[in-house]
């Protein structure tokens, strides 16, 4: 069965790397593309990798363009899509890559992002316990952040099985494709290169609810989470370090058991044998999720360390996953583990 798939926001770098996943997907079609500002201009000249694509034309992102697809995706900037979203029929796949329904508190959101909460949808990332259940045969999915893709598979583990302190603290590297293509000071070349930089500290980045509301429903009860994302010089990736306190005299071998049985199953997480340690160039354009677990017993913590691609897993790739559960395909069509190296 073919689906004929639109994608809004398909100049933007979330909606370019949905686009190279679905164009090798065996059971897509790719009907409308559609922007804002660059509507009537042609995608390749947003998106020169797209080749097959070079020629099509943005529309506007409305309902009438977005009419008569299977599946519409939304990579528009939050706020937007709850409002594009609600035009679409209760028929049609809606996979929205921003945040407007990722939250279950309205408070949350309001206090994070502000304005009306639009109701929580399913989440995208099947691999959190109870997760996947939620997605076979959906109507709607919200992707998760970046930051929380990584962050949650690290500790929702060791969480559920009771082995640490429900208070964790996440420090992610990031690559400036994470921010979009908006033109920010922050982000010009010459700020970035050769330069390592923290921003949204000690409790100021939006996706600090979106830690707590993943691990706390792994643990069973309220997780405290202190979040920092560091930016750094390189296009795309995020390596993130988890770490929280250990409940008892828990060893590392005890450890790998528990994230052995969580995730030997998954497709898209992958232990990395005792010794090894993830970088961001391995999972480079792949669906991969790559961890490595260690026990610091002087200091009594879990120390997890992961590596995603923000593009890739941490957001369109994580869509095309949870499209494939939402209409039966096999989990893994048209995704990857392989990476790109070096
Ligand atoms: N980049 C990442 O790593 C991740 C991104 N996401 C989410 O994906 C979404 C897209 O992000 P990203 O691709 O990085 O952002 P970009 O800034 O690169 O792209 C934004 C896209 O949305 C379009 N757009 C902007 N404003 C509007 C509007 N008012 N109505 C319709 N279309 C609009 C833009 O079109 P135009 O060219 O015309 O301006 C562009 O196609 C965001 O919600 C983001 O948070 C989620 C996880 C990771
Ligand atoms: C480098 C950088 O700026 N990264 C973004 C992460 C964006 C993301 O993951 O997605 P959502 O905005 O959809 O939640 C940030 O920190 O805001």
């Amino acid at each position: 069965m073919t689906v004929k798939i639109a994608v809004a926001g398909a100049s933007g770098y979330a909606g370019g790397e949905l686009l190279r996943l679905l164009l090798t997907h065996p059971e897509v079609e790719i009907g409308a593309l559609t922007a804002a500002s660059s509507a009537g201009t042609l995608l390749g000249t947003h998106q020169p990798h797209l080749a097959p694509l070079a020629g099509r034309v943005l529309a506007e992102t409305t309902a009438e363009t977005l009419a008569g697809h299977d599946v519409v995706f939304l990579a528009l900037p939050h706020g937007h899509s709850a409002e594009v979203a609600a035009q679409l029929g209760p028929d049609v796949l809606v996979v929205d890559l921003a945040a407007d329904h990722r939250l279950a508190n309205p408070a949350d959101w309001q206090r994070w992002y502000g304005g009306e909460h639009a109701g929580q949808w399913p989440y995208g990332l099947p691999e959190l316990p109870g997760a996947r259940e939620k997605l076979v045969g959906t109507k709607r999915v919200a992707v998760p952040g970046c930051f929380p893709t990584g962050g949650s598979l690290a500790l929702a583990p060791a969480l559920a099985a009771g082995l640490v302190e429900p208070d964790v603290t996440v420090v992610a590297v990031t690559g400036t494709s994470g921010a979009g293509k908006s033109l920010k000071p922050n982000l010009l070349g010459s700020e970035v290169m050769g330069s390592a930089s923290a921003y949204g500290v000690a409790g100021k980045h939006r996706h600090t609810p979106e830690f707590a509301q993943n691990l706390s429903g792994a643990a069973g009860k309220p997780v405290t989470v202190s979040f920092t994302p560091v930016l750094a010089p390189m296009p795309r990736g995020i390596l993130t370090t988890a770490t929280a306190p250990l409940i008892g005299d828990v060893d590392e071998n005890t450890v790998r058991e528990v994230y052995e049985k969580a995730y030997d199953a998954e497709p898209f997480v992958q232990l990395l044998p005792a010794g090894m340690w993830p970088a961001t160039a391995s999972t480079l354009g792949s669906n991969n999720v790559q961890l490595q677990v260690g026990v610091d017993a002087d200091a009594g913590r879990l120390v997890v360390i992961c590596s995603i691609d923000n593009l890739t897993k941490g957001t369109a790739g994580g869509a095309v996953q949870s499209m494939n559960l939402a209409l039966g395909f096999p989990e893994a069509t048209g995704l990857s583990t392989v990476g790109v190296a070096p």
